[in-house]
């Protein structure tokens, strides 16, 4: 089911004076895994929540929600084949695992409530896709959170809806179950070919799950495209520095050299103050200056977690602390220490100008 949104705003408080939704249209088409992305009091909720029809959008401008060709702006929650999953379980306490996912079944009203054995076989096929059917004469009680979160999964697509709904779905949850149950979504939502939007205000989950991510700041959509995009075309400053970590490098550009206290880097730039940001990924780091970038640095702190090495790094001519990632074998290489001086080479920069434009430039790389 394809969800359409035009001119949808909202305003809350007397008069309507706060805007929480900016008038905004969005498209997301049948079978996509959509991640509203964006920092608290965004708009993120809102926007869900109007979509399912738990919340009104103003009146004023007249919007629209179509799902698929059928209208649905003044269509009732439960009319709306919703299902949803929020991120405290909400399961009913007193009731088995079969019998939560089985509830929306056997309250149907008698005409369109299929018939019992129907019923079994669906709820049997949904705790098997959640591999929960070892558990389904459990209490809520007697699971883990993630296990919990599984049967509100089951639980939301017993009744077949034409639109998952997911707020914070993960959010309670430790970093492996979140991972895990990331999966699950993603793969039940391959296999039963719904379309699907939920609420996050974790990056790496927005990035990693979604088809394509709808950026929010401030009640607006700052950017919509799929991950990959996102990272590498961010299409303004607040993206950019919103989807992960940045360093600022401020300084004065002079004849194509940007210099700050006794750094210096080329830059085909005109002369001016100039802001460049870079990714920690994109800052290498040597014993030795190069023709192109003379940036002394000193390291902090070193994390070497996971696939790569973080480097805390600070300088006089820094307004604040850099992070630079290495590779293992670079980390090895260098033989890295806190307090040990080092040179940093950015291999790409990027700068935002007033107007939104974004650029990323690659320095030159060091000579031999
Ligand atoms: N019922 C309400 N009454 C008044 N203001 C509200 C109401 N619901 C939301 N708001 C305001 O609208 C704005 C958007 O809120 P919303 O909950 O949609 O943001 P969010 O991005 O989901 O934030 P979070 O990640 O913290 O949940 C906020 O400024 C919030 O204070």
């Amino acid at each position: 089911m394809s969800i359409h949104l035009e001119n949808i705003a909202k305003h809350y408080g007397r008069g309507g004076q706060h805007q929480a939704l900016a008038p905004l249209d969005l498209d997301i088409r049948q079978g996509e895994l959509i991640g509203l992305l964006g920092p608290s009091g965004s708009g993120k909720t809102t926007l869900l929540r109007i979509i399912a029809g738990l919340e009104a959008p103003d009146r004023q401008p007249k919007g629209r929600i179509l799902f698929g060709e059928r209208d649905v702006t003044h269509l009732h929650v439960r009319d709306r084949r919703i299902g949803f999953v929020f991120q405290h379980y909400a399961l009913f306490r007193h009731m088995t695992v079969y019998d939560n996912v089985a509830f929306g079944l056997t309250v149907m009203p008698r005409r369109q409530r299929p018939p019992g054995s129907e019923i079994r076989a669906r709820v049997h096929r949904l705790l098997e896709m959640v591999q929960l059917e070892q558990l389904a004469n459990r209490y809520p009680a007697q699971l883990s959170g993630g296990q919990q979160q599984r049967v509100s999964l089951a639980r939301s697509l017993a009744l077949r809806p034409d639109v998952l709904l997911l707020d914070e779905p993960f959010g309670a949850l430790d970093a492996k179950v979140r991972q895990e149950l990331r999966r699950w979504l993603r793969h039940l939502h391959d296999e039963l070919n719904f379309t699907s939007v939920f609420v996050t205000h974790d990056q790496e989950e927005a990035l990693e799950l979604s088809d394509r991510v709808v950026v929010m700041s401030d009640g607006r959509i700052e950017q919509i495209d799929t991950p990959e995009a996102l990272y590498r075309a961010p299409s303004n400053r607040f993206v950019f520095e919103f989807l992960g970590d940045v360093n600022q490098l401020e300084g004065e550009v002079r004849d194509g050299v940007l210099t700050c206290g006794d750094a210096r880097l080329d830059v085909e730039l005109p002369d001016g103050p100039r802001n460049l940001l870079l990714r920690p990924h994109e800052v290498a780091l040597e014993a030795e200056p190069s023709e192109a970038a003379h940036l002394p640095v000193s390291v902090t702190a070193i994390s070497p977690v996971g696939a790569e090495v973080r480097v805390e790094l600070a300088a006089d001519w820094l307004p604040g602390p850099w992070l630079a990632t290495v590779r293992h074998a670079d980390f090895e290489r260098l033989a890295l220490t806190r307090g040990q001086r080092l040179f940093a080479h950015p291999r790409h920069w990027h700068r935002f100008t007033a107007a939104s434009h974004s650029e990323c430039h690659a320095t030159a790389p060091m000579a031999g």
